[in-house]
């Protein structure tokens, strides 16, 4: 439980389309807000510049305690979330990931929209978002440079808007996209001119109302929620006029009181970190496991963030822990729960398994001793081709899955639990001579190789394992810097 406010940042009041899903689906949480409206737009700025900014706002924030950051503005997320997110000890989230999962939800077609600065678009972040999900995924962004300004001088409503709106978005009429990103807080306000245009066949994504669901969810993870019944406060601050901010401000979170928003001066602020936690750099993590694949595979993930990857095999001396639960969930959070006690460290703990149609989903929990007890790959291999010797190939469907649980010590309550899976076929013949485990036998139809014919990174990109770790990709580094 934390009384703390949460803290919101923006070039102006686009930040505000945030806090109005924010006061909609977290009533009981406390903010602060900044829009720095002396200075915008941000768009136009180059990127070391907008960092500088950024960081003028963040140390501003920092003194009034916020528990976690909310980059509530899509230029400053593409230049400076994974810098502020390096430096903070406190969960910062920005806009562009969670958009950009919301649209790969929303597509039919397979055909996004990206409407944001010339800052964000120059910057790419949001067609590096959606391609590390959706390397496939066809994309068209456009710069619409004169909507931040329709929106801070007051215009969203005026003729002009309509007008600025239909030119701007003419060149994505002939695209046959049905999802459009509103990759810019302030384009909201501008929703119902932009849906006019675009024509009721296409979904827009408001980017900044998606980040309230990460909010949401890592204020459970962290255990920051705002649970002690206390009448939550909300605070404004505007480096620009405080008249201004107030009219627009009011209007659209449809407040029936005042904002009463103050005006600060933040250019004498520190332009870069000032909280830095350098133990947050060279963290341990644990593997539960002494499965060598498994160990590398995780290595392969956690490494490139600077994080040191030991295993069991590093502590020999910890009791084992029996995998005795009924599910992969009950048994991935066994193992993570008592290492991360045992050893005082954050554990990663996984329960993998291999779920074969045509044999109601066995071996499933029972994957590594399916030929008995010895975790033998070859022996397991073996029965599972006895088993499927009368199965045509057709029929040889399976499911690999994972769950992964990331615990630290003496608080399994705020365990991080995710899943992934890959669909297959099992095939007659094993092919291939990387990975392990069932490796060999499962071939993944859409790549046209088994996963033992697959580089560690082919398999990444497709895997049970992979599949879950991207679930978590948006969080671990903060969970792990807040807990470990
Ligand atoms: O110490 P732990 O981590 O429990 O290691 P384990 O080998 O028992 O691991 P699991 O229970 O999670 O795995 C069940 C079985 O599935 C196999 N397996 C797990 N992940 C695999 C993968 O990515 N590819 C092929 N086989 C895999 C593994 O070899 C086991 O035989
Ligand atoms: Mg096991």
């Amino acid at each position: 439980m934390n009384k703390q406010p949460i803290g919101f940042i923006d070039s102006g009041v686009g930040g505000l389309t945030v806090v109005k899903e924010a006061l909609h689906q977290l009533p009981a949480e406390s903010s602060v807000y900044l829009g720095d409206q002396a200075r915008l737009p941000y768009g136009p700025r180059p990127a070391e510049q907008v960092q500088a900014f950024t960081w003028q706002m963040v140390n501003f924030l920092l003194k009034k305690h916020i528990k976690m950051l909310v980059i509530a503005c899509n230029t400053a997320t593409a230049a400076a979330l994974p810098l502020i997110k390096a430096n903070l000890d406190i969960p910062v989230i920005g806009v562009i990931k969670p958009g950009s999962r919301a649209a790969l939800k929303a597509t039919q077609t397979g055909h996004i929209g990206i409407i944001a600065t010339e800052g964000t678009v120059k910057s790419g972040a949001y067609v590096k978002a959606l391609r590390a999900k959706a390397p496939k995924i066809r994309l068209t962004s456009l710069a619409a440079p004169k909507f931040v300004s329709l929106v801070e001088s007051n215009e969203a409503h005026s003729p002009i808007a309509k007008r600025v709106v239909a030119d701007t978005l003419q060149p994505l009429l002939h695209e046959d996209i049905d999802t459009l990103i509103l990759g810019c807080t302030h384009y909201p306000i501008l929703r119902p001119l932009i849906q006019n245009v675009m024509g009721d066949q296409v979904t827009l994504i408001d980017s900044g109302a998606e980040t309230v669901n990460d909010v949401s969810m890592l204020l459970d993870y962290f255990d920051l929620a705002n649970n002690s019944g206390d009448t939550p406060t909300h605070e404004y601050y505007t480096t620009g006029a405080p008249s201004m901010f107030d009219e627009l401000g009011e209007a659209w979170l449809e407040l029936t009181a005042p904002m009463h928003a103050k005006h600060v001066n933040i250019e004498g602020e520190a332009d870069h970190a000032m909280a830095t936690v350098p133990e947050a750099k060279g963290k341990t993590i644990v593997v539960a496991s002494k499965n060598q694949g498994k160990i590398k595979e995780f290595k392969t993930m956690f490494e490139p963030a600077g994080i040191t990857v030991k295993s069991l095999a590093d502590f020999s001396s910890v009791p084992t822990v029996d995998e005795t639960g009924t599910t992969f969930e009950e048994n991935a959070r066994q193992k993570a729960d008592q290492y991360a006690k045992d050893l005082q460290l954050p554990v990663i703990a996984d329960d993998s398994g291999l779920m074969v149609d045509a044999l109601d989903g066995q071996p499933g929990i029972r994957s590594a001793r399916y030929a008995g007890d010895g975790h033998n790959d070859a022996a397991n291999n073996a029965k599972l081709l006895a088993a499927l010797a009368d199965v045509p190939e057709d029929d040889r469907t399976a499911t690999f899955h994972t769950t992964l649980v990331l615990a630290k010590p003496d608080h399994p309550e705020a365990d991080l639990v995710v899943h992934g899976d890959v669909s297959g076929l099992i095939t007659a013949i094993p092919r291939g001579t990387d990975g392990f485990g069932y490796d060999p036998f499962f071939f993944v139809p859409a790549l046209g190789k088994t996963m033992a014919e697959m580089t560690a990174e082919e398999k990444n990109q497709i895997s049970h394992r992979g599949n879950a770790m991207r679930a978590l990709e948006d969080v671990w580094q903060t969970w792990l810097e807040a807990n470990g």
